[in-house]
């Protein structure tokens, strides 16, 4: 697409997405000027509640020093990415779209979509996420971007030779699409066995008002976000109790959700090393991987980035977490900030 449509499509932004990107850079002003609080005159006594929100602001700035803001450093980390590819992977939920209680309902806006879109224009895209592969492509729409589903395990990659990445499992787990691309499942051996757990979760927790289990195709999401919290634990055992006949199911938590996925070596981490490898980025000095994520499964492939010494994770999250990753964002409109810079530092670079 030529560069006059480019700007053209800019200029159309809705005024929505110029509120929120006016927002997150007043906040971010407002928090790069931190240090002149100490001049302010000592502020009278305040309530309970402004002293609770207060003292979280300020845990959440101490947690920043170790994890800046991606929106405030942003040039800083851009400076070295002059002379390398930049390649962009992205979690959905809790990243692109908003924690919602309804896991169907966890739509994108318009303006991320644009956003998101405008970025794949310029460098190899990938959403990473949790859910089956075809209902994040039914949530993001867009053609130009690598799908990757259930944590890692669902790739669909484009037709290129992969070198010397996992080779016998990839063997057995590699499937020619036509022109479509290849498609890499490695824990295709479970597809019955998930099957098998989620119907028996399904008939298992149906009397637990509020429980919804997700198939996710090589992964089971079971949602707890609307179920009453005395009934948390009876939920647990349950999932617990089926699980034991299972030995070769792994569980995880993540938001809400306990998750059942193959005790594979496989997960974020391996997929965004596959990916690279197969889109042909595979050489660390010249490749520059952004991966953005909210989630405890995105810290595995924050761990391989710090491992490769390569590139940039960055968390989504508002409050102070445990995380390998060395830059932050605070929320879904902060990470559209982002992608906005990205794509503008691009195109006025190019
Ligand atoms: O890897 P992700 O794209 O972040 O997917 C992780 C899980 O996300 C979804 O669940 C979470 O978001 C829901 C919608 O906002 C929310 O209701 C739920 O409580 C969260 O856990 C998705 O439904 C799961 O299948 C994914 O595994």
């Amino acid at each position: 697409m030529g560069l006059e449509r480019l700007r053209a499509q800019e200029i159309e932004t809705n005024s929505t997405e110029k509120e929120v990107i006016d927002e997150n850079e007043e906040r971010i002003a407002k928090m790069s000027s931190r240090d002149c609080r100490c001049d302010e005159p000592t502020r009278e006594l305040q309530s309970n509640e402004d002293a609770v929100e207060s003292s979280a602001e300020e845990a959440y700035a101490a947690w920043m020093v170790k994890h800046p803001s991606a929106l405030i450093a942003f040039d800083r980390m851009m400076s070295i990415a002059k002379e390398k590819m930049v390649v962009v992977f992205l979690d959905y939920d809790g990243t692109l779209s908003p924690i919602v209680d309804d896991p169907d309902r966890a739509f994108m806006s318009d303006s991320m979509r644009s956003a998101v879109n405008k970025v794949a224009q310029y460098f190899p895209t990938c959403i990473i996420s949790g859910r089956r592969r075809d209902k994040v492509y039914e949530f993001v729409k867009l053609t130009n971007v690598y799908y990757v589903g259930s944590h890692g395990m669902d790739i669909m990659a484009p037709l290129k030779p992969v070198d010397e990445i996992d080779s016998a499992l990839h063997e057995q787990a590699i499937k020619e699409k036509g022109n479509e691309g290849v498609l890499f499942q490695p824990a295709e051996e479970y597809l019955p066995m998930i099957e098998e757990v989620y119907s028996e979760l399904k008939e298992k927790t149906k009397e637990i008002q509020g429980v919804l289990i997700e198939n996710n195709k090589f992964c089971i999401s079971v949602h707890f976000r609307r179920v009453d919290e005395e009934d948390w634990s009876l939920l647990e055992n349950q999932v617990m109790d089926t699980m034991k006949n299972y030995p070769a199911l792994l569980i995880t938590r993540g938001r809400k959700v306990i998750e059942i996925r193959p005790s594979i070596k496989w997960d974020k981490g391996r997929a965004l090393e596959y990916l690279l490898e197969t889109l042909g980025f595979g050489n660390n000095d010249e490749t520059l991987p952004l991966y953005i994520g909210d989630d405890r499964t995105d810290e595995d492939a924050f761990k391989v980035l710090q491992r490769r010494g390569q590139g940039y994770p960055i968390i989504v999250s508002s409050v102070p977490k445990d995380t390998e990753a060395s830059y932050s964002l605070r929320d879904p409109s902060e990470v559209m900030s982002f992608l906005l810079h990205l794509f503008r530092w691009k195109r006025d670079s190019s």
